[in-house]
């Protein structure tokens, strides 16, 4: 008989974790990034100062009635636990394992009248992984059984961090750096921009991909200079330059920028609703973040979508919830790899201390473990809070 889940819980952790932002002083990933914010001198310095961090991560727990547990980890924390005890656990509690889709749609259906985006998709987006966690250890098979199997025997990856001359050391493929200056930072701003790439292009010499990570803070014009300038030293693709909401901007951004330059984006968009918008802007990848766009129930029809466009899907971060993805689908060539040591000279697992079993590349490469589930266990030494408690 088909396991029924019979609990859902929802934790918050703080510092580092899922909340990958949430990190110390002197790391590279609030190294003064350009960022939305960039305009106010004030907070142009660290990302934490306009509160980056300030949710946490969402830790979602299931139990199922012949003993199993799932669970997955997100962003969201506090917020998103809320939403998960006294929303969503009523369409999940008394539902056999295995109906996900039916568990998403009623998710879906139901916070739409405060939902669609954001924080309550990543609430979505954990319950969902979860589920996909717990079905696989019911049935003894990794997520990527489950999704119908691997059409690759193994990752290959990108790195992003502060470092694309160390990543080529240790064999990854490209270096993707976040970039420090925006449009309010003027002419000097793009100087030391197309400066440093020019450094790591001279570091890592022609054939390695090198990107840009603009985190939502230029406009079309500032990201039309800097494409054609950077097209000289070779760049890859220019990521998320745009806010998410400018869809004709992206648009028009695809017109202006020379074509050896890839436009990518959509690690903050969420939905197949979102993507088809998204798509229709002429992007040339999209790098939806499973734990943000609604899940993997969710992500299987981005990809749908994507691939009728001839549109690569490579995943934003998200660790072995990407993995299991990307080893499945022939539209996803390689994938992201996010450097978490402070200074992005060493590989580390990305949600570490939190899960145990996170594996990491080798020499740029990864095959992806056959352990039940996405693989992991939540870290017993890691304290969990549980902010709303039912009874
Ligand atoms: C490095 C970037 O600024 C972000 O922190 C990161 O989350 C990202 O956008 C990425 O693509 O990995
Ligand atoms: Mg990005």
């Amino acid at each position: 008989m088909t396991p029924t889940i019979t609990s859902v819980r929802a934790y918050t952790v703080s510092g580092g974790g899922a909340d990958y932002h949430d990190q110390g002083t002197g790391h590279w990933i609030d190294d003064h990034i350009a960022t939305p914010m960039s305009i106010y001198p004030e907070y142009r310095k660290s990302r934490q100062s306009f509160g980056l961090n300030v949710l946490g991560t969402l830790v979602v727990v299931l139990e199922a009635s012949d003993g199993t547990t799932g669970f997955a980890v997100t962003t969201g924390g506090e917020p998103a636990a809320f939403i998960v005890e006294n929303h969503l656990s009523r369409f999940v509690e008394g539902a056999a394992v295995t109906n996900i889709e039916r568990i998403w749609d009623q998710m879906y259906r139901s916070t739409l009248f405060y939902g669609r985006r954001g924080l309550v998709l990543n609430a979505i987006s954990g319950v969902d992984l979860a589920l996909y966690d717990l079905l696989g250890k019911v049935r003894g098979e990794p997520v990527y059984a489950t999704l119908g199997g691997t059409v690759r025997d193994e990752l290959t990856f990108y790195a992003t961090g502060a470092r694309p001359d160390v990543a080529k050391s240790l064999g990854f493929v490209g270096g993707k750096m976040p970039l420090h200056h925006g449009p309010a930072e003027g002419q000097q701003g793009m100087a030391a921009n197309l400066d440093l790439l020019g450094r790591m292009r001279d570091a890592t010499g022609d054939d390695f991909w090198l990107m840009y990570d603009c985190w939502m803070s230029l406009d079309v014009d500032y990201a039309t200079r800097l494409a054609h300038a950077a097209a000289e030293l070779g760049l890859k693709w220019i990521e998320e330059p745009l806010p998410p909401d400018d869809y004709w901007g992206h648009a028009e951004l695809r017109r202006r920028m020379p074509s050896t330059v890839l436009l990518t984006s959509g690690e903050h968009e969420a939905t197949r609703w979102g993507f088809r918008q998204l798509l229709e802007t002429g992007v040339d990848i999209i790098q939806p973040d499973v734990g943000w766009c609604g899940g993997l129930t969710e992500l299987l029809k981005i990809s749908a979508l994507a691939d009728a466009h001839g549109t690569p899907v490579v995943p934003h971060g998200s660790s072995v919830y990407s993995y299991h993805f990307v080893v499945t689908r022939p539209g996803s060539q390689f994938t992201e790899f996010l450097m978490m040591a402070p200074d992005a000279g060493e590989v580390v697992p990305m949600f570490s201390p939190l899960l145990l079993g996170e594996p990491v590349p080798e020499s740029g490469r990864l095959t992806v473990p056959d352990r039940p589930g996405f693989g992991v266990e939540l870290n017993p030494d890691v304290p969990l809070h549980r902010p709303y408690t039912r009874t």
